[in-house]
């Protein structure tokens, strides 16, 4: 397994540390082990893992611009788990509802001693955190119409939204409220998957 990160971390251009690249295959443990009992991910195969959810978590470590940063609707924390353990300067807060999403979070801070990872378990239309973040980032959560209206007070004055997409999603951007802007849409391969993938990055208008 360890190979077959390093050879596809190697064909997106992804710069992890060694130490950094065991923390990502034991997080693949960790969903395969608890996954058995807590029905976290319907990909069942640890090398199916490293692709669907490593790789594509880390498709959008390049465009983050700032520090702090919130998964909403992170189920068993993804893209936030990878991509903090690839950023631990940054800051990243991992929300969703469900209870045994964020007891799975919280087990793998503990365990791969991840220090920059506050597991919430909230619904993020009532959530209120005293700071405000530099991106509000999502994947499989919501239409962008629902996701910006739940998730409006999240973002700071220059914050942005990432949505990670499959298909080009032109029906949801046709809808978007007028008080957001695109800052732009990026269509991304990543390794290992055929399928069509696309992070739209969303800002508010000033
Ligand atoms: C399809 S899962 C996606 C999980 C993960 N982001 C991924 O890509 O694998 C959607 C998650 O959003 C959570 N969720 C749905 N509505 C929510 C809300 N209003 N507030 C917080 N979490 C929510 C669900 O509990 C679920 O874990």
């Amino acid at each position: 397994m360890k190979e077959q990160l390093k050879e596809l971390l190697q064909q997106a251009q992804i710069n992890l540390s060694e130490s950094q690249i065991e923390q990502q295959l034991a997080l693949v443990g960790l969903l395969d082990k608890w996954n058995k009992a807590y029905n976290l991910t319907s990909v069942r195969n640890p090398k199916d893992m490293l692709t669907r959810h490593i790789m594509d978590s880390l498709a959008i470590r390049d465009y983050l611009h700032g520090q702090r940063f919130i998964d909403v609707g992170t189920g068993p924390g993804l893209p936030g788990l990878p991509l903090a353990i690839a950023e631990p300067d940054k800051e990243f807060v991992l929300l969703d509802s469900l209870g045994k999403r964020i007891r799975f979070i919280r087990q793998v801070c503990h365990e791969l001693k991840l220090t920059n990872v506050t597991p919430v378990q909230a619904r993020v239309e009532d959530y209120q955190d005293q700071q405000k973040f530099d991106g509000v980032i999502s994947r499989a959560f919501a239409s962008l119409n629902d996701m910006l209206s739940w998730c409006e007070h999240l973002p700071g004055e220059n914050g942005r939204f990432y949505a990670l997409k499959g298909l080009y999603p032109q029906d949801e951007l046709e809808q978007l409220p007028q008080q957001y802007k695109i800052e732009s849409i990026e269509q991304i391969k990543v390794p290992g998957i055929d399928a069509s993938r696309h992070i739209v990055i969303i800002s508010k208008r000033s």
